[in-house]
């Protein structure tokens, strides 16, 4: 088990957008976070990544107590997360962009950067993170140029900079053509077979969550109402009331 998250609560005001949540992500799966708008599934995401402190519970990752930690300090011990904004810098190359990241993680001086070249210790690395995300042939090509669906996957480069263990993604695929989401879909199907990464995915788009994930947690008015595979989710009579039967045909 990778990550534990016991009886985590918050609350704004006197709504409870995250109430009592409790469950673990196994190491080395795709574990999806669902649910209709209001869920608490960002909350939820933001309690776990450092971006918000729980009011109550706690938050585990091989069994040490990271609740409240802030991101850096996650990023340290191998908790990642994506941005659905991205945290690219366009005018740099995409290569540049991802050696950017690797400099910061081993604490170099980045004043040094070259735009025309990387220095030799660090290229090997980001090429093969570059390799991962399939960003090999778009190496040079400044980073603002990239379609939508390729600055994600850039972003999630940037995120592997770290050397995580674990990669949370708030809606990676959201705003994309059907192409672009089939093409960050792999890379994440990748980050788990190829690289034995823990992935965290909140995420709208059902059908693609029913394909990708090993568990699938379901989430309404902050409470978790289902938990299990993508099977059993899909005949879960409670997740179907949820999402007013429209959902699952994918
Ligand atoms: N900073 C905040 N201040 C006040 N209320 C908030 C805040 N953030 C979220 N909420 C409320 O908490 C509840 C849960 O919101 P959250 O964004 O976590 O849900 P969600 O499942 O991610 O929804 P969506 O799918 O629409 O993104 C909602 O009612 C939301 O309006």
């Amino acid at each position: 088990m990778t990550l534990q998250i016991n009886g985590v609560s918050k609350r704004f005001g006197g709504l409870k957008a995250v109430h009592e949540v409790t469950t673990s992500i196994g190491n080395c799966t795709i574990h999806s976070i669902i649910g209709p708008n209001g869920a608490g599934k960002t909350t939820l995401f933001n309690l776990v990544t450092g971006a918000l402190a729980p009011d109550a519970g706690k938050v585990y990752f091989d069994g040490k107590d990271i609740t409240g930690w802030a991101p850096n300090r996650l990023a340290g011990i191998g908790i990642a997360r994506t941005f659905q904004r991205t945290s690219i810098f366009k005018d740099l190359s995409v290569q540049e962009n991802v050696a950017l990241a690797v400099r910061s993680r081993r604490g170099m001086n980045q004043s040094i950067l070259r735009s025309a070249s990387l220095e030799a210790e660090i290229s090997d690395e980001v090429y093969a993170i570059l390799d991962n995300v399939g960003l090999m042939g778009r190496a040079t090509m400044k980073a603002g140029a990239l379609a939508h669906g390729i600055q994600r996957a850039l972003d999630i480069a940037i995120g592997l900079a770290l050397k995580p263990r674990i990669v949370l993604m708030d809606e990676p695929l959201a705003g994309m053509s059907r192409g672009d989401r089939e093409t960050v879909a792999g890379i994440i199907i990748k980050l788990k077979e190829d690289l034995g990464l823990t992935v965290v995915v909140v995420e709208h788009d059902v059908g693609m969550v029913m394909r990708l994930s090993d568990t699938i947690t379901v989430m309404q008015h902050g409470m978790i109402i289902a938990e299990g595979t993508p099977a059993a989710i899909r005949e879960n009579e409670a997740v179907k009331n949820a999402y007013l039967h429209g959902s699952f045909a994918a």
